[in-house]
């Protein structure tokens, strides 16, 4: 029940389509109740061989009537509350979906995609059925039960009315009962659902490897484990569904055993007619489905309070990127000035970056190499406060990143990641992503920039190439180039890469580096990578070790320097000539 106090905002704003399907329904409900006494003043016509033609016709005629009205009102009522019941999922999509756009990367460590996933889909229909089946039940049930049982005892025996129903509190007490029960077990089985979403994800994400590795049959074989512990959580549900309609039905058959014997007994002691019984029969009919609308009621408001609490608690999770009030709202230029003392993952962790400090003036380029796990990633996300330095700050033009308002941050970075995700779109379309209203000219333009016009004119389709999971299979260079490409068409002051150039040859990586120094745009170029050879034009180059920086300065510098940088870059550029003397 506590469900419809946390829902409150949205009845609240949409209380006229409730009220209106309220009273659709409390309408529903009076003329519901006509037929029965109708029916069983025809029955005493015929007792009492009164009943003319002429009046049959007439109660056939009203009844009728009144099923015409009904149909068109119960359409109504349905349009009026299941169709707002839609809007109040339509919302919560929305809300979740803004969450998970605002949430740092930290949050996507916590919780898997398949877990997201069915909190969006399966917990979201929960809550939405407390919104449209929910809401139905409950008012149908005391509206139709109470017009009925008012009915009864005013119209036909408030004795039998109330001997009749005597079995009636004891369904109230299992119902709520069985609806606690189930509450538990519901929230048991979304989260099993949320493994097993997950578990599908990954093991069609990882078909590729699966297949490599020939574990086909373990991983069947995991899948299988996990479907069976959904079925089991979901079967204890089960359990606890097939114990409302039976509970119900032995009560209604209670009902109807106790009005049949001591209606025999009043109309024997003429206390009642056989027509007044027989329209006692029929109201009692009535009041199964609001009896069934009841134990419903549990069932779906239990599984929807679980459901709310799962979203709920992912959209209370809070980034832990704060913007602070009255923010800068600035053009960021690009100049940086690092002054990180130590940052770490978790406050209990190590240290993943220790006294980094450096400065890049507006334009520059900043070279960031080192071993693998040494820490390059990490800067690069703290420069682009994805996540916030422990000890120490980082100067964007002179303010603390922490200054900026968000979106100012977010407008001046733009970063191509190491691992390039194209959507299932057109190559147009994916380059367009920031900036959808770009003209044709503007993408090419920006593909050639990223060397990968050529690649795309290849392809029979050109530019409306159909790529990601449902088109063609585009190789790693040539996703990475369109990945760049993307983020260029959002011209941003500061551009980051992320090893981006990793799967592109050493001549095409050249081109690109060429093409954009040569850009009359003054760009703040931030880049990591494995191949010594992307950054060595660089302004700057740190080399980190352990995340410390062991090694700064030019390449020639460095070179002179000697050390990691020197060593590395010798075996690099000899095992390039082994390569390229391998291939001639
Ligand atoms: N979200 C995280 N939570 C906890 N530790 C992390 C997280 N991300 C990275 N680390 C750890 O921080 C260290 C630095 O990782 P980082 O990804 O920055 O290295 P990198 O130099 O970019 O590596 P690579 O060259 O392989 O990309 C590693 O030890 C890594 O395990």
């Amino acid at each position: 029940m506590r469900v419809f106090v946390d829902l409150n905002w949205f009845f609240k704003k949409h209380w006229r389509a409730y009220a209106s399907g309220i009273a659709v329904l409390a309408v529903v409900s009076f003329l519901s109740l006509i037929p029965p006494r109708v029916i069983g003043e025809v029955v005493d016509g015929i007792a009492d061989a009164s009943l003319t033609p002429s009046a049959l016709v007439n109660a056939v005629g009203l009844i009728l009537g009144i099923a015409v009205v009904l149909y068109i009102l119960r359409f109504l009522w349905r349009l009026l509350i299941f169709g707002t019941s839609l809007k109040l999922a339509r919302q919560i999509r929305f809300d979740l979906y803004r969450h998970f756009t605002n949430m740092p990367a930290s949050f996507y460590h916590k919780r898997t995609t398949g877990d997201l996933m069915a909190v969006s889909t399966n917990d979201v229909r929960a809550v939405q059925a407390t919104a449209g089946e929910g809401v139905l039940t409950i008012v149908d049930a005391c509206l139709l039960g109470g017009m009925v049982v008012v009915t009864m005892a005013v119209s036909i025996s408030w004795q039998l009315t109330f001997i009749t129903l005597l079995p009636l509190p004891f369904m109230a007490l299992l119902t709520s009962y069985y609806g606690k029960l189930l509450h538990r077990r519901f929230a048991g089985a979304q989260a099993a659902f949320s493994v097993l979403n997950n578990t599908v994800q990954e093991s069609i994400g990882g078909m590729k490897v699966t297949k490599a590795f020939g574990r086909e049959q373990e991983e069947v074989s995991r899948f299988a484990k996990t479907s069976a512990h959904v079925v089991e959580k979901n079967m204890a549900v089960a359990r606890v569904d097939a114990l409302f309609d039976p509970t119900i039905t032995i009560v209604i058959g209670s009902c109807y055993l106790l009005a049949v014997a001591v209606g025999s007994l009043f109309v024997a002691d003429g206390a009642m007619t056989i027509g007044q019984l027989t329209s006692f029969f029929v109201y009692l009919g009535l009041l199964i489905w609001p009896m069934l609308a009841i134990g419903m009621f549990f069932n779906v408001v239990e599984r929807g309070h679980a459901s709310y609490d799962r979203i709920r608690a992912v959209l209370n999770e809070k980034s832990d990127i704060i913007e602070r009030e009255q923010a800068l709202d600035l053009d960021i230029q690009g100049e940086l000035d690092v002054r990180i003392d130590a940052f770490r993952y978790s406050p209990d962790g190590a240290n993943v970056l220790e006294n980094v400090h450096f400065h890049l003036p507006k334009g520059g380029t900043l070279g960031i190499v080192g071993r693998t796990g040494s820490g390059k990633t990490t800067l690069l996300s703290l420069l682009q406060r994805t996540i916030d330095v422990t000890e120490g700050d980082i100067l964007l033009d002179g303010h603390s990143v922490r200054a900026y308002q968000l979106s100012c941050i977010k407008d001046a970075f733009g970063l191509v990641p190491q691992e390039h995700f194209l959507f299932s779109a057109t190559i147009a379309e994916n380059v367009a992503f920031a900036k959808p209203e770009a003209s044709i000219a503007e993408i090419v333009a920006v593909c050639k920039l990223a060397q990968v016009h050529e690649d795309i004119l290849r392809f029979p389709a050109g530019y409306d190439t159909i790529v990601g999971e449902r088109g063609v299979t585009l190789s790693g260079g040539q996703k990475q180039r369109i990945s760049i490409a993307r983020t260029l068409l959002s011209d941003p002051t500061l551009l980051v890469l992320d090893d981006a150039l990793s799967a592109v040859d050493a001549k095409t990586e050249e081109a690109i580096l060429q093409a954009l120094q040569t850009e009359k745009r003054e760009r703040t170029i931030i880049m990591t990578a494995h191949r010594l050879s992307a950054i060595s034009h660089a302004s700057l180059i740190l080399v980190l070790e352990d995340g410390k920086v062991s090694q700064s300065g030019t390449h020639a510098e460095l070179m002179q320097q000697g050390g990691w940088y020197k060593e590395m870059y010798e075996r690099q550029q000899l095992e390039s000539a082994v390569e390229q003397g391998g291939n001639e």
